[in-house]
């Protein structure tokens, strides 16, 4: 164990960001009751350190330390805030590769998608740092002569996160944001299985200037326990999720105990679509980066491929043939293009997938089995002659299969891609302009990406409709979600 930790070490420029000690109101502590909890590297299969595994009590400690620390914080200026995110920024940024390399060893996607993820976090602290200067209320005609109303609005108080392993800096980046920004206090739980991104972005953010309390960090293998304390301490009034829609109903529950808001980024199961007129090669690129981004651990990878019938034999070689390219290994290693998944169950899933689409009839054309590497690396994946009756249409895969269904008109395709109980990202490729206008009409889903496989951005609103979720991350929206409106009417 010792012996990973003085690796991981040895790479970084700064080795004081390798932290294994939680951040709880402002000091760098142990579990009250002693206890840690391994952090494992997905590619090695070894342990790379432990962490404090957190209780319920260190977080409603977190909790208080925040309501205390953000009265002064939230009557700061929104530029004297702002200041502060900068440097914060600055310094996710002057650390990237340090920060990217700890990503990487813990979560294992490679180096430079590692590397794109830090840039992508702190974007978001940078946007919404600049969003502290302008968080505007409003002046609204009174109703009689002797009224004057105005809306104010303010911090809506401290806010609990939960937050996946599979973007360990960015998810936490794009809820902290907007959520110090405006003035709140902020309780992160990260991921059991991606602790350290999180310390180390909570170390930068005490260098940065952020006051004792604002942010916390709470390592804990004990998930369910601390979703509660979120849930149940009265000083909570805001809880921000994203993971699996599973998770977040049963968090929605116990949210509504106490009438708490909510931001829910939960399951997607994107449609990609090709229509017989779109830029096949143009297609082909933008559905290697839809679907195999991250290893297809994104909740906006692409999970069901649609093709046109006339251009479907051809996608599918285009496809494949991209997809033989990919190079499998540890995320650490030059040109590694796809690294493990993240744990053992997680390729069971793709397997079951894979197995059902073969017992259906459905054809594998490249990978379809576990990768000579061991451990969780898979062999990325095209299947086709896959049908709506099959599971990958229904449930997300959440790994390196690109499962292809065959489609005839426009409008069973809009039909078929609706087919779901999420609606987060869809994708299409096409070049009729009236075809283009319709089709983005006609998907119901949050995110619609025309002729293109990449959406996620700082500037936009990154959100879900139907069972994906509630709420919007990312844009002047983003921080509305952190903020209470009060109507103040005046009487002259
Ligand atoms: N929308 C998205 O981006 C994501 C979607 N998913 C989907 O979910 C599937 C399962 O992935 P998984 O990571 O297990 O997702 P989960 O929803 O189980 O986990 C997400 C986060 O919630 C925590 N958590 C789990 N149970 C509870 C609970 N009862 N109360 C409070 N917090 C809880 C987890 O903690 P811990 O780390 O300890 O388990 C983690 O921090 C994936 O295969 C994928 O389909 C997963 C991740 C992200
Ligand atoms: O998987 C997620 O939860 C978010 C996808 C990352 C992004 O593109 O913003």
């Amino acid at each position: 164990m010792l012996d990973t930790v003085t690796n991981l070490k040895s790479l970084l420029k700064d080795p004081s960001l390798l932290c294994t000690k939680a951040l709880v109101a402002g000091e760098w502590v142990d579990a009250e009751d002693g206890k840690t909890f391994a952090v494992m590297n997905p590619a090695r299969g070894d342990v790379i350190c432990t962490v404090p595994d957190l209780t319920r009590a260190d977080t409603a400690r977190a909790i208080k330390a925040a309501e205390v620390a953000m009265k002064d914080w939230a009557a700061r200026t929104g530029k004297e805030r702002a200041a502060v995110m900068r440097k914060w920024f600055e310094l996710m940024m002057a650390n990237q590769e340090d920060l990217a390399l700890i990503l990487t060893a813990e979560m294992g996607k490679p180096l430079a998608e590692a590397r794109g993820e830090i840039a992508y976090g702190a974007s978001f602290i940078e946007w919404f740092g600049e969003e502290a200067k302008r968080i505007y209320g409003e002046t609204i005609p009174g109703h009689m002569r002797d009224k004057r109303i105005t809306v104010l609005k303010q911090p809506i108080g401290v806010v609990g996160s939960i937050t996946p392993w599979n973007f360990p800096n960015a998810m936490i980046a794009r809820k902290a944001g907007p959520a110090i920004a405006v003035g709140c206090g902020f309780v992160c739980r990260p991921a059991s299985e991606t602790p350290l991104s999180a310390l180390a972005m909570g170390l930068l953010g005490e260098r940065a200037g952020l006051p004792k309390g604002i942010l916390s960090v709470i390592t804990s293998s004990r998930a369910s326990d601390i979703g509660k304390e979120f849930c149940e301490n009265h000083a909570v009034r805001k809880l921000t999720f994203t993971g699996s829609t599973e998770v977040g109903r049963i968090l929605l529950r116990q949210a509504a105990d106490q009438v708490m808001k909510c931001s829910m980024e939960l399951g997607g199961n994107a449609p990609f679509i090709v229509f017989d007129d779109a830029d096949l090669d143009a297609a082909v690129e933008g559905a290697m980066m839809s679907k195999f981004r991250n290893n297809g651990q994104t909740c906006v990878c692409a999970n069901r491929i649609y093709v046109q019938a006339g251009v479907y034999d051809t996608f599918a070689e285009k496809l494949a043939a991209a997809v033989r390219k990919l190079n499998v290994g540890d995320g650490l290693k030059d040109g590694v293009t796809t690294g493990p998944l993240i744990s053992a169950d997680a390729v069971e899933k793709v397997e079951e997938h894979i197995a059902d689409v073969v017992a259906g009839g459905g054809t594998i054309v490249t990978g379809g089995a576990r990768h000579e590497l061991g451990g969780t690396f898979f062999q990325p994946t095209v299947v086709t002659g896959v049908t709506q009756a099959m599971k990958v249409a229904t449930e997300e895969t959440f790994g390196p299969v690109a499962p292809l269904f065959k489609f005839e008109t426009e409008a069973e395709v809009i039909e078929k891609a609706n087919a779901t109980i999420f609606g987060l990202a869809s994708y299409f490729y096409a070049r009729d302009v009236g075809r283009i206008t319709r089709v983005q009409e006609g998907l119901e889903y949050g995110i619609v990406g025309v002729n293109t496989g990449i959406i996620s951005t700082e500037v936009a609103p990154f959100g879900g409709v139907k069972q994906s979720g509630l709420g919007r991350e990312g844009s002047h929206h983003g921080v509305e979600d952190y903020l209470e409106l009060k109507y103040v009417c005046l009487s002259i």
